[in-house]
């Protein structure tokens, strides 16, 4: 279990993490939500004593990480993965680790084996795809067995395959009874691989919730419809008793209406439309709305845009 107590970072005039509170419980995948320059990754290094906290406290099974007697044992974390001697082979990196940690050397050939690298084992480390790096930050994070496991961003820049073994590989540690937090900045990757969600913005908590409570408050169905006779749809829809929201770009909304529906209504009132289209709002969307408020740096800059981010729309 990790436990945040308003966990807090300054940088300067800059509050990286502000007053975080939540706790990280076995047995599931918490998935750790955030748009970038959000406060994962200085987060996580408060939670492994890297960083010390402005304020605030967090605890790994109830002890602070430098009370931890043996830490690979506790807690095993992925946070760069290219943060390896390159010069060193990947199985001579981790009998480095398990030597000055305490750990039998036979688990290191156990881990090679877990994470897929025994063939090149040998191989130097600076020579490794980032896909191999990711792999062997992993082995590092299993040496200890140990029963929290954390991973700062695993996925970035790995292809399909390697995306679906480390999702297989997390929800299977978390099966075992484990702690797994595991840090990104797509909902989309999250949905797929977490049961629970936490979720911030500029350093503050937004969310902490099941995934499956979020999935269902946030999916919204609605159709979307577009007409060069926009006013007289509008008075048809109103006159049906059907609320309609401007979505931008000259598109309408109605939520939980049925395209059929719509498109009858409009057809008796010949009225033409454009587009008629039934839609899910997808959890990216929900992630986004969530966040907008929070983001740093905007990547578009089109103010229509943000607005339908931020989930300003206007009912007409
Ligand atoms: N050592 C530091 N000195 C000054 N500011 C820092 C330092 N480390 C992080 N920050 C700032 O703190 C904020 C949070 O950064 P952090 O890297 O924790 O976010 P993140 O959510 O992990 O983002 P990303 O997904 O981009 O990695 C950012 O504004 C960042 O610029």
């Amino acid at each position: 279990m990790i436990e945040l107590e308003g966990l807090t970072k300054r940088y300067g005039d800059k509050l990286a993490v502000d007053g975080l509170t939540f706790t990280v419980r076995p047995g599931t995948v918490t998935g750790f939500l955030g748009p970038n320059g959000a406060g994962k990754s200085t987060t996580m290094r408060m939670i492994l004593g890297l960083d010390h906290p402005t304020s605030g406290d967090v605890r790994i099974d109830g002890r602070h990480y430098d009370r931890l007697r043996d830490p690979l044992t506790a807690i095993g974390a992925l946070l760069d993965a290219k943060a390896v001697h390159g010069g060193r082979s990947a199985r001579n990196h981790l009998l480095c680790l398990a030597q000055s940690n305490g750990i039998p050397d036979g688990r290191v050939e156990e881990v090679l084996d877990t994470v897929g690298l025994t063939s090149v084992a040998r191989k130097k480390a600076k020579g490794f795809s980032l896909g191999m790096s990711q792999r062997l930050g992993i082995a590092g994070a299993l040496l200890g067995d140990p029963r929290i496991l954390m991973f700062d961003e695993p996925v970035n820049g790995l292809d399909p395959e390697g995306i679906h073994w480390i999702r297989s590989l997390m929800q299977s540690l978390a099966a075992q009874g484990r702690t797994v937090f595991v840090s990104s900045h797509l909902m989309s990757e999250m949905a797929l691989t977490a049961e629970h969600l936490v979720v911030i913005g500029q350093g503050r908590l937004l969310a902490d919730t099941s995934m499956a409570d979020f999935i269902e408050q946030n999916s919204r169905s609605y159709v979307r419809v577009r007409s060069p006779q926009r006013e007289q749809l509008l008075d048809v829809l109103h006159g049906a008793g059907i609320t309609v929201v401007e979505a931008g770009g000259g598109l309408l909304e109605i939520d939980g209406g049925k395209a059929e529906h719509i498109g009858e209504l409009a057809a008796r009132h010949h009225v033409v439309l454009h587009e008629l289209s039934p839609r899910q709002s997808s959890l990216e969307e929900a992630f986004m709305r969530l966040t907008a408020e929070s983001v740093e740096y905007h990547a578009h800059a089109d103010p229509a845009e943000r607005e339908w981010a931020a989930g300003w729309k206007t009912e007409v």
